[in-house]
């Protein structure tokens, strides 16, 4: 059963409509990303959910609790952020600089008995592996041990949903991967369901169970980070989600196309009819590169990554990406030949 549910939400800023009709579910113990291009609308949806920002229609309910709805017995119910049981959490983390990490925790549980508070801190300290730190202040702290106070902080009002809004942005790269490998650890333990809006693929694929894929303030696809990858619904999922070359190929049978690496047997996404054209999306791994002065490509460029290379091979008139392993010589192969084993790929 859903734990969240958001129907049908429209959110305007003047005359420019943000959130278009939007509907989502985010069930007990989920973890979703919301992923898409800068300006779709993530960090509104955020504070529209939060209670943060005025919406202009639709409806938000959190467990058997309605947040938001247009007409209940003709009136109107737009529950106060406050009052939402939701954990919100930003990129800047938001601690008091002038609170120690113990009070900081101890700010919204001010409700409960010494004890009860003492107990609670001790518990959430371990949790996110700070026990010693207690004491210090948010300046004496790493930007990752700061952010996962501001978790300690959040979860110890025991808020139904998380949400965060880009909580890696201000995170080193080397240790940002680690850091959401042990926050996913401490909500999972929890078993607390939690939003949170990225607009890096590489942190949604680490983090999510589910991840929403916004474009122009709707959802264009949502599920596991293996369906989207797999099974993209639109070419901008497959491009958003990674790298891929768009080959033409005229369908021979349901399982055989024809292109400009010759005739391809393959299973699609899509259901293969013969005569049609698709267009078949193919990351650069799908690809088999050799060097062979008779074959059919030639590279026109290559970068060495930490990965090895990223090449641009040109086929007939077609360009084409492929990775090319690090011991690979570049330097003295120009020709290669480029193909592709059955597998299952892409197709629009
Ligand atoms: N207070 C505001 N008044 C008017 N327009 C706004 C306001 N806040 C955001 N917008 C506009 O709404 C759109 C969506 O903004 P939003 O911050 O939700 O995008 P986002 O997907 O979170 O982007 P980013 O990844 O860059 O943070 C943008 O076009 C933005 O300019």
């Amino acid at each position: 059963m859903s734990l969240l549910a958001i129907n049908n939400l429209t959110c305007r800023y003047g005359n420019n409509t943000i959130l278009n009709d939007l509907s989502l579910t985010v069930s007990d113990g989920e973890i979703m990303c919301l992923l898409g291009p800068s300006g779709c609308g993530k960090t509104t949806l955020l504070k529209a959910i939060a209670g943060l920002i005025a919406t202009s229609s639709g409806e938000i309910n959190l467990e058997n609790t309605v947040l938001l709805a247009d007409n209940v017995n003709d009136k109107s119910i737009n529950v106060d952020a406050n009052k939402r049981d939701l954990g919100m959490i930003f990129q800047d983390y938001a601690l008091f600089p002038h609170l120690t990490i113990h009070a900081n925790i101890a700010f919204g549980i001010t409700h409960l008995s010494k004890t009860a508070q003492q107990n609670k801190i001790s518990e959430l300290l371990t949790l996110v592996n700070l026990d010693d730190l207690g004491d210090r202040y948010p300046h004496e702290l790493s930007g990752g041990q700061q952010q996962r106070v501001a978790i300690a902080r959040a979860l110890a009002r025991e808020p139904k949903v998380l949400l965060l809004d880009e909580p890696f942005s201000n995170i080193d790269a080397q240790l940002r991967l680690p850091l959401i490998k042990d926050i996913k650890a401490i909500l999972k333990q929890r078993n607390m369901a939690a939003i949170f809006v990225t607009h890096a693929k590489e942190e949604a694929f680490a983090l999510a169970d589910t991840m929403a894929l916004l474009n122009n303030g709707n959802i264009v696809q949502c599920g596991s980070p293996q369906y989207l990858y797999n099974y993209p619904a639109e070419k901008f999922v497959a491009e958003f989600l990674g790298h891929g070359s768009i080959l033409t190929a005229q369908v021979l049978n349901k399982e055989k196309v024809r292109c400009v690496l010759g005739d391809i047997t393959c299973t699609t996404n899509k259901t293969l009819i013969t005569n049609e054209t698709v267009e078949l999306f193919v990351r650069p791994h799908q690809f088999s590169v050799i060097a062979d002065e008779t074959g059919n490509g030639v590279i026109t460029e290559y970068q060495f990554r930490d990965d090895g290379y990223r090449a641009q091979v040109k086929v007939a008139e077609q360009n084409i990406e492929v990775w090319l392993p690090g011991y690979f010589d570049v330097e003295s192969t120009k020709v290669v030949n480029v193909s592709l084993t059955p597998q299952q790929l892409v197709a629009f």
